[in-house]
């Protein structure tokens, strides 16, 4: 496969956890959510590079994970910006030529399998960019500031995107780039593209590779890591 490199994006605040720690650091059976989320990357053979963004003023502590948790690929650890869209962007710059591909995850997103993150690695090589995504289980309405429904879309053609999401390299700067000079910020990277033409892959995903963005959220990753460890147990037996 080709040279890819992999930016967490962890500088977040967590406002809606309304938690004093900010939420990458909160503990899950004893290991910071943003290390869990580390490992699914690093125990992939076939990724070397993963460069992690986070608040300025958790660099050194984010550094000191490497030794503490053995994460030897976690080549750099950079100082965030102001929104989500800043933070990727200065992980994206932080590669030298020798990468093609960048693969953007949020640190809040501990359950993402290897099966998934290789399975949209795979899909981007193949047809320039993937995003993994689950089928929209909920109907949607658009709803306008009056609360008056105004339209329901098309169940089946709705997704929830989540992250990982694959890119060639220099074709995400530009659309960053592209997105700066037009004072526009985006939700996700694919947002990005699209506004500069791009066409993105949806990879099914899985319901259980959630953001932790709520208190309801923690609960739930507490009872999925649960799950994992029993299931592991007795694969191990
Ligand atoms: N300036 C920012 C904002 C967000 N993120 C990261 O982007 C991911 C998804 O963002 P979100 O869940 O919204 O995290 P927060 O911004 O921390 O949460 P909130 O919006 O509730 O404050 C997280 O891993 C978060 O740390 C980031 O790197 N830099
Ligand atoms: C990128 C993302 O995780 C895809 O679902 C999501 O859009 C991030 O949104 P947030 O508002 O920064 O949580």
């Amino acid at each position: 496969m080709s040279n890819l490199g992999v930016v967490i994006v962890s500088a977040g605040k967590g406002t809606r956890m309304k938690t004093e720690q900010s939420k990458q650091y909160i503990e899950l059976q004893n290991k910071p959510i943003l290390v869990h989320t580390l490992e699914q990357f690093h125990n992939i053979k076939e990724i070397k590079h993963i460069h992690v963004v986070v608040g300025s003023d958790d660099v050194k502590q984010v550094e000191s994970y490497k030794e503490i948790y053995h994460l030897h690929k976690v080549t750099r650890v950079i100082p965030g910006g102001k929104e989500r869209q800043d933070s990727v962007y200065r992980g994206l710059l932080s590669f030298d030529e020798s990468i093609d591909w960048v693969m953007i995850h949020d640190g809040v997103r501990p359950f993402v399998t290897e099966d998934d993150i290789m399975a949209c690695w795979r899909k981007a090589e193949e047809k320039g960019a993937a995003v993994l995504a689950v089928p929209v289980k909920d109907t949607i309405k658009l709803v306008n500031e009056n609360m008056d429904v105004l339209s329901t879309p098309d169940r089946t053609q709705l997704w929830a995107v989540q992250t990982p999401q694959v890119f060639r390299l220099k074709e995400l700067i530009k659309a960053h780039e592209n997105a700066k000079e037009q004072k526009l910020l985006g939700t996700d990277d694919a947002m990005l593209m699209e506004m500069v033409g791009a066409s993105i892959h949806v990879v099914p995903g899985d319901y259980q590779n959630i953001k932790i963005t709520t208190p309801d959220d923690l609960e739930y990753a507490q009872f999925i890591l649960a799950k994992k460890i029993t299931s592991n147990n007795m694969d191990g037996e």
